[in-house]
C-alpha cells in the first residue's frame, strides 16, 4: 500500500490550484462571509438597542417598531445568506470532486498498467474524494468566517467597551492553539483510518470476485471471519478518530465558554458598580454579551469541521500522489495538462506515426522480471514480417508477458524490443498500440450487449454492419445478447470469441499491421476452433501475427513455431 503523503495545510493550495472554480468559490465565500459578518454585528446592535430601549429607556412597541422590522430583515438576510452559501458550497464541491476524479482517471490511463489495486483505487476515487464535501462545503466557509467575524467583533468591542475587546483578543488564540495541538494528534489517526478503509475495500473487491471459488472450496465462512476482523479494525479506528473529534469539540467549546464567561463577569461587575449605567450602558453591555460568543463560534466550527474533512484531505493527498507519478514513456499528454507539466511533455519521445506496414519484431536478449520473482530466462527472438508465428513454450514460460510487452504494458528489465529495427522504448506507445489488434487470454467484458463489447475495440463508433461482420467471423454470440460485468452470462469459449470479434473489428477498421492472440482457441471444441481459424485466415494475410498457443490446430496454421 502506498504511503500517505505529508498532511496538507489547513488551506490546501494544491487542491485549490488543481480544482477549477475553487478560487472563484473562495471569492464567493469571502463575499458571503463579509455580508454574514455585517449581519452578525447589525443583529447584535439591533437586539441590544431593542432590549435596552424597552427596559431602560421605557419605550413602547410603537417606538421600537422600525428597529424590530430591521432586526427581522437582518435575521432573514442571515438565513438567506446561509442558504446561498450552502448552495454555492455544494456546487463548488461537486465541481472540484468531478474535476479531481477526471484528472486522476486521465492520469491513471497514462501510468503503467497493473501497478495498483482495483479496489483501493475505486475506493479512493469514489468514497475518498466524496469525503472532500466536508472540506469544501463546511470547513472552508467557516475558515473565511473565522477570519472576518472575530476581526469585526473585536473592532466593534474596541469602540464600545475596550476591556471586553482585550479579553477576547487575549483568549481567542487559545481556540486555534488547542485546535492545532489536537489536529496533530488526529493526523496519524486519520491516516490509519484511511489505510484500513482502503484495506477493507481491497478485501471486499477480491472477495466478491472470488466468491464462487471460495464457496466451491468451502472457504466462504473463513472469509466471513477475515471480513469480521477487517471491519472490526475499521470500526475501532473510526471510533478512535471520532473520539478525538468529540474531545476536540469539547475542549474548544470549554475554552470558548470560559472566555465568554470572563467577558460576562467583567461586564456584569461594571453594570453592578454603575460603570455601565442608563440605556446606553445597558445597550453596550448587551452588545458585548451578544457579540462575545459570535467571536469564538466560527473558529470552533472551523476546528470541528477540520476533523470531519480530515478523511477527504487524506484521500486528496493520495490523489495528488497519483497525479505526481511519472507517466509511461510516450503516453499521450493529459487533455488539460497544467502549464507546469509542459517541460516534461516537451521532453517526451518523438511522436512517430503508427506502423505503416507489417513489421519484423525482434526481441534482443530480453529479460522480464516481476517484483519478488526470479527473472524469466533471457530471450532472443525474431518474429518475421507478414508471417504467422506461434509461441509454443511451456506454460509459465512468459508468452503472455511477451505479448503484453509489445503493447508496452510490461517493460523488459534488460535487452530490447524492436519494430523494424526501431527500439520500442523510443517509439510513441500510443502509435504502436494503434497499430496492434490484441486478444488477451481473458478479455475484459463490460456490462452491456455483445455488440457494445465488440465496439470497444475501436476508438470511434463502428458501424453496425462492421460489428456484425466481426461477430460473425469470430463465431461470437448474437450481438444483442446481454453480458454482465466480467463476462458473467457467457461461457469462457463465448467470452473468448467476443474478444476475437474485437480483434477482427479493430484489424478491419484500423487496418492494424500486427495481430497478437493469446490462446485464441483455448476453450473451443474442435469444430468451432476449426471454423474460427478459417475465419482468421484472410486477416492474417500481409500482417505480422503472433499467437501464444499449444493447440495442434493453431500450430498447423503457423509459418513458424517458437519454443524456449
Ligand atoms: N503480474 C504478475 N506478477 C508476478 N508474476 C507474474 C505476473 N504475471 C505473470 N507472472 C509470472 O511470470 C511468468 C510468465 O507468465 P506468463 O503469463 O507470461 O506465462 P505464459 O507462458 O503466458 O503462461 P500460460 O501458457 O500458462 O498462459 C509466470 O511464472 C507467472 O507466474
Amino acid at each position: 500500500m502506498t504511503q500517505l503523503a505529508p498532511r496538507p495545510a489547513a488551506l490546501d493550495r494544491r487542491l485549490l490550484h488543481r480544482a477549477r472554480g475553487a478560487s472563484v468559490y473562495i471569492g464567493v465565500c469571502a463575499g458571503l462571509g463579509l455580508a454574514q459578518t455585517a449581519c452578525v454585528v447589525a443583529g447584535a446592535w439591533l437586539t441590544a438597542s431593542l432590549v435596552a430601549g424597552a427596559f431602560a429607556g421605557g419605550r413602547d412597541l410603537a417606538d421600537l417598531g422600525p428597529q424590530l422590522t430591521a432586526l427581522a430583515a437582518v435575521l432573514a438576510a442571515r438565513a438567506l445568506l446561509a442558504s446561498v452559501q450552502e448552495a454555492a458550497a455544494n456546487r463548488a464541491a461537486a465541481g472540484v470532486k468531478s474535476g479531481l476524479r477526471r484528472q486522476a482517471l486521465e492520469h491513471l490511463m497514462r501510468l503503467p498498467s497493473g501497478t495498483r489495486g482495483t479496489g483501493e483505487t475505486a475506493n479512493l476515487l469514489v468514497r475518498g474524494v466524496d469525503a472532500l464535501d466536508a472540506y469544501f462545503a463546511r470547513y472552508l466557509p467557516q475558515l473565511v468566517l473565522a477570519v472576518l467575524v472575530p476581526a469585526a467583533v473585536i473592532a466593534v468591542m474596541l469602540a464600545a467597551y475596550p476591556p471586553a475587546a482585550l479579553i477576547v483578543l487575549a483568549t481567542l488564540p487559545l481556540i486555534p492553539l488547542f485546535g492545532v495541538l489536537i489536529g496533530r494528534h488526529t493526523k496519524a489517526r486519520a491516516e490509519r483510518q484511511w489505510a484500513s478503509t482502503a484495506a477493507l475495500a481491497h478485501h471486499f473487491a477480491d472477495l466478491v470476485a472470488g466468491l464462487p471459488t471460495l464457496k466451491a472450496f468451502g472457504r466462504a465462512d473463513r472469509q466471513a471471519g477475515a471480513i469480521r476482523v477487517t471491519t472490526g479494525e475499521y470500526r475501532r479506528r473510526s471510533m478512535s478518530l471520532l473520539r478525538v473529534a468529540f474531545c476536540s469539540a469539547l475542549v474548544l467549546e470549554l475554552a470558548a465558554s470560559l472566555s465568554v464567561a470572563v467577558v460576562a463577569v467583567t461586564v456584569g461587575v461594571q453594570l453592578v458598580h454603575g460603570g455601565l449605567a442608563g440605556e446606553a450602558g445597558l445597550r453596550t453591555a448587551l452588545l458585548v454579551l451578544i457579540l462575545a460568543p459570535e467571536a469564538y463560534l466560527p473558529l470552533r466550527n472551523a476546528g470541528a469541521h477540520y476533523h470531519a474533512s480530515a478523511e477527504g484531505l487524506a484521500a486528496a493527498d493520495k490523489v495528488f500522489a497519483i497525479l505526481a507519478e511519472t507517466p509511461e514513456p510516450g503516453a499521450a499528454p493529459a487533455p488539460d495538462a497544467e502549464p507546469a507539466d509542459a517541460p516534461a511533455l516537451a521532453a517526451a519521445p518523438h511522436i512517430a506515426p503508427p506502423l505503416q506496414r507489417a513489421p519484423t519484431i525482434m526481441f534482443r536478449r530480453t529479460v522480464f522480471a516481476y517484483p519478488g520473482r526470479d527473472p524469466l530466462p533471457e530471450l532472443s527472438l525474431t518474429v518475421p514480417a507478414a508471417q504467422t508465428t506461434v509461441l509454443t513454450a511451456r506454460s509459465g514460460a512468459g508468452k503472455s508477458t511477451l505479448l503484453a510487452a509489445l503493447l508496452g504494458f510490461r517493460r523488459p528489465r534488460s535487452g530490447s524490443i524492436a519494430f523494424d529495427g526501431a527500439d520500442l522504448a523510443g517509439l510513441d506507445l500510443e502509435a504502436v498500440r494503434r497499430s496492434i489488434a490484441w486478444l488477451p487470454q481473458q478479455p475484459v467484458l463490460i456490462d452491456g450487449t455483445v455488440a457494445e463489447n465488440v465496439r470497444l475495440a475501436v476508438p470511434h463508433d463502428a458501424s453496425d454492419p462492421a460489428v456484425a461482420k466481426a461477430i460473425a467471423a469470430a463465431h461470437a454470440p448474437d450481438g444483442r445478447r446481454r453480458v454482465a460485468a466480467n463476462g458473467a452470462g457467457l461461457s469462457a469459449g463465448e467470452a473468448a470469441r467476443v474478444g476475437l470479434a474485437r480483434l477482427l473489428l479493430r484489424a478491419d477498421l484500423l487496418d492494424t499491421p500486427v495481430l497478437l492472440l493469446d490462446e485464441p482457441t483455448a476453450h473451443l471444441d474442435a469444430d468451432t476452433e476449426h471454423a474460427v481459424l478459417e475465419s482468421l485466415a484472410p486477416y492474417r494475410e500481409g500482417r505480422t501475427v503472433l499467437i501464444a498457443s499449444h493447440r495442434a490446430a493453431v500450430r498447423a496454421i503457423a509459418d513458424r513455431e517458437v519454443d524456449w
